[in-house]
């Protein structure tokens, strides 16, 4: 024998009424349906007779509004030949009512007792109505007005009900009566036969009373979620229904948030340990959550996550606090006497301090009773004056398999510290069910979301990226994501959502990801403006557990940024050399920055693109070598030039041809006046701990000074033909001597240059081709044959292969 209930929602409407017959229709062990008035009824009751108390005459049209609505339900539910007798009994209960509102609006009195008559109309109307609607569909139905059976005290508005009697009487009436029992939920009546009503969850209660008095075999509430979920779904949309779950997870779950049931309701069913089924109404075939005293055996520690968002926190501590018994009887006394209810409490061992939290209009006064209550100690300075802190959230991890398990705080600490999140107070009970902390209220979404992916979704690592920069190399980044999706997903579980995109005009943020099929013609039409400071904020606002920023521009103005998005707990990538080559103290400030943040900080393509330059200098520096000499050509765009320009080609066509190939910086002037290079031996002697500055790079430059001093691309491109005789000269005088040229960078000695040399068959740079760069590391453990990394060092794929092999590092380490 089964009991169920159908709450508001499930049947706000005629139609979803009909689905509700249609689900108890099926069920042929159904013995009691208990349901809630229609959708937003209740609360329609409760202001009409407001109103009236007021003496607010229009407390009539709300009445008529209640009227209407359930003539009318009975009239499209009823059949025809039914129909009048039905709508006459509507009209009959309406008319009471309508008695009973004339009253209050006479006397403009509203008793709890009065109110709950009213109340009980709302349930009176629905169960009257979905009752012969259900003689009309076929079913041996029969109402049941509850206050026949449902024993209460006269505690109106939240009366305790006698189960003594209720259990007997319900049992009586049961027996008695073989049709299937249409019952009303939350009303009851006391010794007198006054009208009660039971208070928040009301019907959730009913129909656990009835389950229990009846030991049925399951009570089933249908709602109109899946279940019990793993998170709140508004603020975790990966969040699932939990498939089982004991008594107390459910109790726990519910406390904090995951409203799906009100726990106190759950207490007849527990205690004659009857399942409760969560089901949906609107997806009737899925299973939904079991509620059982069985703890269940999936492996899972954590069975979901919770949170409370808003909570203050007040802190009591003093010397004299230390060894004194009574100290937290008297605080938690003082506050019990005024009603303040305590959420949550942490002592240390050291009883130096004690930390609990409260509603935060609570604060004020608790702060008060405090203060008085220890007036004398806070006078002697034995404890100090109690310190209230706001807008702090609290987030729990809840699951009975977490008493068995260890490591499950590890793992939430860990997951909340990789995502910059700190913890200002932590508790968990002895029965180790719940692990709450205290955090930012800015950061509880964040929380929830970065827990939720640990442990749930564990599996599948989603991180955030914000790309800007979505040119040459950003937008070949973003085809090789797209091609490299599924594959990720499937080996390494990796799932990389783009999350937002800029170039220099415009933005488009999306939380749900970018389909990286239509990204062009989103941001195209995208009717954001690009400005960085909005694109840094609106993705500091977003506050995505796992976020990565990756800067795919040549810009300043983008680098600037960075110790703010690190401060942010954002990890970055990029191929942008401004940051590194900058002024030594900023660069050694954003490596800090990130350690200080827990987050990653990755250029590899800052030098030689996606050949493992920077991770193998890192590699010798940290296992302890020392780098004695560096030796390289770190230009793709000189390298291809001086690997391609023979007697046959102009060097100014070389040029643009190394352009068009995506070899040079954005603007090549800074690849032919060598600053591209100077760049990157500057941020290689930082790696080996040189504090060296821009300026202690030495360039020997080659290029006319009329083409180094063109104001612009164009001009640039210009003065270079004018000098294709002078370069041809002299690449002509190194072929005479049997050589050829390589702009070559060293750093020895802590000094570093760059030159433009002719190097013969014997030097090791002779053979290049391509954009090749090379990089000779000597160092003490490669002293005599040097340690070489070659490769093409230039060029959209491998740049953007680069950018996006630091991505994969990054996520590997989240
Ligand atoms: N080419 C290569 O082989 C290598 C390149 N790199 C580096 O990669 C980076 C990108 O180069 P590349 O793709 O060729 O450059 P592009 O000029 O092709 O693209 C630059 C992108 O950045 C955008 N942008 C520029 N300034 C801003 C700004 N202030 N705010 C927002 N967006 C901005 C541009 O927008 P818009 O289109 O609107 O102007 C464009 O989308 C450079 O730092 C380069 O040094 C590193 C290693 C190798
Ligand atoms: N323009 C650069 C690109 C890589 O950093 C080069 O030519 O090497
Ligand atoms: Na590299």
């Amino acid at each position: 024998m089964k009991v169920l209930k159908f709450g508001g929602s499930s049947v706000q409407t005629p139609e979803r009424i009909r689905n509700v017959v249609k689900i108890v229709k099926a069920d042929k062990q159904a013995r009691v349906v208990v349901c809630s008035a229609f959708g937003g009824i209740t609360d329609q009751l409760i202001n009409t007779a407001k109103m009236a108390e007021k003496g607010d005459e229009t407390y009539k049209n709300l009445f008529k509004e209640i009227e209407k609505r359930h003539i009318e339900a009975a009239k499209e539910l009823i059949e025809i030949k039914r129909q009048s007798s039905v709508v006459a009994q509507v009209k009959n209960l309406l008319n009471e009512l309508e008695e009973l509102l004339e009253g209050i609006f006479l006397l403009r009195e509203l008793s709890k007792r009065t109110l709950d008559n009213i109340v009980s109309f709302g349930e009176r109307f629905s169960c009257y109505i979905i009752s012969e609607y259900a003689k009309d569909a076929g079913l041996q139905a029969e109402y049941l007005d509850t206050r026949k059976v449902i024993r209460t005290n006269s505690n109106f508005t939240n009366a305790a009900v006698d189960f003594e009697i209720t259990d007997k009487l319900i049992q009586e009436y049961i027996a008695q009566h073989p049709a299937l029992q249409i019952a009303t939920g939350f009303i009851g009546s006391n010794a007198e036969g006054v009208t009660t009503t039971l208070g928040r969850g009301g019907s959730d209660y009913t129909v656990s009373i009835f389950g229990a008095a009846l030991q049925a075999s399951e009570i089933e509430i249908w709602t109109d979620v899946d279940g019990v979920m793993t998170a709140d779904p508004r603020k975790v949309a990966q969040a699932f229904p939990v498939p089982t779950l004991t008594y107390e997870e459910a109790m726990e779950l519910s406390h904090f948030g995951a409203k799906v049931i009100y726990p106190p309701t759950m207490v007849p069913a527990l205690k004659k340990n009857i399942p409760i089924l969560i089901r949906n109404t609107f997806n009737p075939d899925f299973k939904g959550s079991i509620i059982y005293n069985q703890s269940s055996s999936d492996g899972k520690a954590v069975k979901g996550i919770t949170s409370i968002s808003n909570i203050a926190l007040l802190r009591v501590q003093g010397s004299g606090m230390v060894g004194v018994a009574g100290v937290s009887a008297r605080l938690f006394g003082a506050l019990a006497k005024e009603s303040i209810s305590v959420i949550l409490i942490t002592q240390a061992s050291s009883e130096h301090s004690i930390c609990f939290a409260v509603k935060p209009e609570e604060a004020p006064l608790a702060v008060k009773l405090i203060n008085e209550e220890f007036a004398t100690e806070i006078q002697r300075s034995e404890i100090d004056k109690v310190v209230a802190e706001y807008d702090l959230s609290i987030v729990a991890i809840v699951g009975e398999n977490m008493k068995k398990t260890s490591g499950v705080a590890g793992k939430m600490f860990q997951s909340l510290g990789k995502n910059g999140i700190n913890i200002t107070a932590i508790a968990q009970g002895s029965s180790e069910l719940n692990i709450s902390v205290v955090i930012k209220k800015e950061d509880e979404v964040k929380a929830l979301r970065a827990l939720h992916q640990a442990f749930f979704l564990s599996d599948i690592k989603v991180i955030n990226v914000f790309i800007v920069g979505v040119g040459l190399i950003g937008s070949t980044l973003l085809k090789q994501i797209q091609e490299q999706k599924k594959y990720l997903l499937k080996e390494y579980s990796i799932d990389f959502k783009i999350i937002a995109l800029a170039n220099s005009k415009k933005k488009l943020f999306d939380a749900n990801g970018i389909d990286l099929t239509v990204w062009k013609e989103r941001l195209f039409n995208s009717p954001e403006n690009m400005d960085m400071e909005s694109f840094v904020r609106e993705m500091e606002q977003l506050n995505l557990p796992n976020s990565v920023f990756i800067d795919n521009t040549a810009s300043s103005l983008v680098s600037s940024f960075y110790e703010r998005i690190l401060k942010a707990s954002i990890s970055i990538v990029t191929p942008n050399k401004i940051a590194s080559s900058g002024g030594y103290h900023q660069y050694q400030n954003l490596k800090d920055l990130a350690k200080k943040h827990d987050v990653v900080y990755l250029y590899e393509t800052n030098v030689g693109a996606a050949l493992p330059v920077i991770s193998t200098l890192q590699d010798l520096v940290n296992s302890g070598d020392k780098i004695l000499k560096i030796e390289a050509v770190l230009s793709g765009t000189l390298s291809y030039i001086f690997n391609t320009f023979d007697s046959t080609k102009k060097f100014s066509e070389v040029v643009k041809d190394a352009k068009l190939k995506g070899y040079t910086e954005p603007d090549p002037r800074e690849d032919l006046s060598c600053s591209d290079v100077a760049r990157k031996i500057l941020i290689l002697t930082r790696e080996c701990g040189y504090p060296m500055e821009s300026s202690d790079v030495v360039i020997h430059g080659f290029i006319p000074e009329s083409c180094q001093k063109a104001p612009s691309v164009e001009e640039f491109f210009v003065e270079l033909e004018k000098s294709d005789a002078y370069f041809e000269q002299m690449r002509a005088n190194a072929e005479k001597e049997g050589k050829v040229l390589r702009c070559i960078a060293k750093f020895e000695n802590g000094r570093a240059d760059i030159a433009l040399q002719a190097v013969g068959r014997e030097h090791p740079f002779y053979q290049l081709s391509g954009s090749d760069n090379i990089i000779a590391f000597t160092t003490a453990r490669y002293p005599e044959r040097p340690l070489l990394v070659k490769g093409a060092g230039a060029g959209a794929e491998v740049t953007a292969a680069g950018v996006f092999a630091d991505m994969i590092r990054i996520a590997n380490y989240l």
